[in-house]
């Protein structure tokens, strides 16, 4: 089959990112205090060019790049394959045991995240997985994805995924 010419859409939004309360954890004693970032989320997605002069309608992108954010935004997140944390549930509390700490939260208030450690990595890692669940790109002729996550201004993370 005779391959399209690749091009690279490139989607970095002001609007895309979240909100959220976190500590990295460094060892089974050591962690970060309590606190937040605005993290911010990019994406770039090589692929075909149809025919039609398009590779896809970028548009379904950041609807699902945004749909993808607001899902983590104002919570405190927490790594639920740390093994130095332990999770704790009871009366709409959710406790993070962490060495001789047990730090209570309300439930509302916290997203467990399949995830070892909430750092910009993992973060990346987890979105650009959810990202290749959707079925919005199913059909496109998707090569590779890059999405980056930034905890603030100059550091960033990347993950990506090539088809083979
Ligand atoms: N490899 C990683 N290392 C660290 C991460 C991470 O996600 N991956 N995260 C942190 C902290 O949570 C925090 O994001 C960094 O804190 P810090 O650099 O001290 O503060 P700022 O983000 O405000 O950056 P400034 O350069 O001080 O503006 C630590 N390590």
């Amino acid at each position: 089959m005779a391959k399209h010419p690749l091009t690279r859409i490139e989607i970095s939004k002001e609007y895309l990112n979240f909100s959220a309360g976190h500590f990295t954890i460094f060892s089974s004693v050591a962690r970060e205090n309590l606190h937040g970032h605005n993290f911010r989320v990019r994406c770039a997605v090589t692929a075909g060019i149809g025919a039609d002069g398009m590779t896809f309608d970028y548009v379904v992108l950041k609807r699902v790049l945004r749909e993808l954010c607001d899902a983590l935004d104002e919570r405190m997140l927490l790594p639920e394959l740390s093994p130095y944390l332990r999770i704790e549930r009871g009366d709409g509390m959710v406790f993070a045991c962490f060495d001789r700490e047990r730090i209570p939260f309300l439930e509302r208030d916290v997203l467990l995240l399949p995830l070892r450690n909430v750092t910009i990595e993992e973060l990346a890692e987890l979105l650009l997985a959810r990202l290749r669940d959707r079925p919005e790109l199913i059909g496109a002729d998707v090569r590779g994805i890059e999405l980056g996550v930034s905890s603030g201004l100059g550091q960033w993370a990347y993950s990506t995924w090539e088809s083979e």
